[in-house]
């Protein structure tokens, strides 16, 4: 096991599923709060944060996430934390990551749209140039805030259109925001260029994942593991090669599953779904890149070229440039020749 953990750890990876502010190191999340202490539920000391982020359940972990982003005040905190999430992922060897970033959120607590895209591409820039990592982003819908917020993101996302947007989502509570009613706003950021990668099937069942297919024009899903509970929609995503971002711990973390030995991944694998694995909000679910290769490589029964098969994969989903892709999939093949 400590072989396949190094193996890991050298393994040069893609991450596609992880949010921005939910990558708050300890260290940040710990500083802000003790720069608001008193106006923020959030413990200013970093011991304390395992606890604060114990989730009762899903509600539950979008309410402490909402506490955490209140902390985010302006521009200069945007761009430390986003810098701070590039030097983490290198240290993870991570070379691409697309992470969800929800401008929304932010510009609602009163930082403006322009300063806010200034600050994630300068952090975008730093990182590339201080840790050779690529940043791009997924401006997503916060659907707990409804339409307004669609529409809100969407205009930043066309009137801004930072270098690094790449993609549209919707993410948040599942339960109660139904995805069909986001399609108009799918369709413009589709028409302008953006790949669709709406959450779904993370809290709801398989409808939820087949109205993202079907309205929002998913070309991957976030999450997505109620599909194991539908034959005919694995079918349909292993026959379209649509593929699920999946997150094991944050499924247990945030009580979507109830153990890891029953989450779905194995089931989605052998029905020939395309998937990749991702950390989703790392700091906030005790995990990183690294171990959410290593379950997975415990529930899929991976060895050394299983996990390097898991990599690539990671790399050809995602919305990298071809020449990008190619020299990172080599990067990864003389990894692994290099590991004998
Ligand atoms: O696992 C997740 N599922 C859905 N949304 C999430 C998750 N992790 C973080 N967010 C974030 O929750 C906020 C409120 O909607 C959004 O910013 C979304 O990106």
């Amino acid at each position: 096991m400590t072989d396949l953990t190094s193996f890991i750890a050298g393994l040069p990876k893609a991450e596609l599923h992880v949010h921005h502010v939910g990558s708050a190191s300890p260290r940040i999340v710990a500083e802000l709060a003790a720069r608001h202490e008193g106006s923020s539920p959030v413990p200013a000391d970093p011991a304390r944060l395992a606890d604060y982020f114990e989730f009762r359940d899903f509600a539950h972990f979008i309410e402490v996430y909402l506490s955490v982003v209140d902390l985010i005040r302006d521009d200069e905190d945007v761009r430390l934390l986003t810098y701070e999430i590039g030097r983490e992922l290198a240290r993870q060897n991570v070379r691409y990551a697309e992470l969800t970033v929800t401008p929304y959120s932010s510009v609602k607590r009163g930082i403006a749209a322009k300063a806010f895209c200034e600050a994630i591409e300068d952090a975008r820039a730093g990182a590339a140039r201080d840790f050779g990592v690529e940043l791009r982003w997924c401006f997503d819908i916060p659907g707990e805030a409804g339409l307004p917020s669609a529409e809100e993101t969407l205009r930043i996302a066309l009137d801004e259109r930072p270098d690094g947007l790449i993609s549209f989502g919707l993410g948040g509570p599942e339960i109660g925001v139904p995805r069909p009613q986001f399609k108009p706003y799918f369709d413009k950021a589709r028409a302008a260029g953006l790949h669709s990668v709406p959450h779904a099937g993370e809290t709801t069942g398989p409808q939820t994942i087949w109205d993202a297919l079907t309205d929002l024009g998913a070309e991957r899903i976030g999450h997505g593991i109620a599909a194991a509970q539908d034959e005919r929609l694995m079918a349909h995503l292993a026959e379209r090669q649509i593929p699920l971002e999946v997150c094991p711990t944050s499924n247990l973390r945030t009580r979507a599953v109830a153990d890891l030995d029953e989450h779905p991944i194995a089931r989605l694998v052998a029905a020939g779904v395309p998937v990749s694995v991702n950390s989703d909000d790392p700091p906030m679910f005790g995990t990183t890149l690294e171990q959410e290769y290593a379950t997975a490589a415990r529930l899929l029964k991976l060895d050394v070229d299983g996990v390097t098969d898991l990599a690539r994969d990671a790399v050809r989903h995602s919305f990298r440039s071809p020449e990008g892709k190619t020299a990172l999939l080599a990067e990864i093949d003389a990894y692994r020749a290099a590991q004998g």
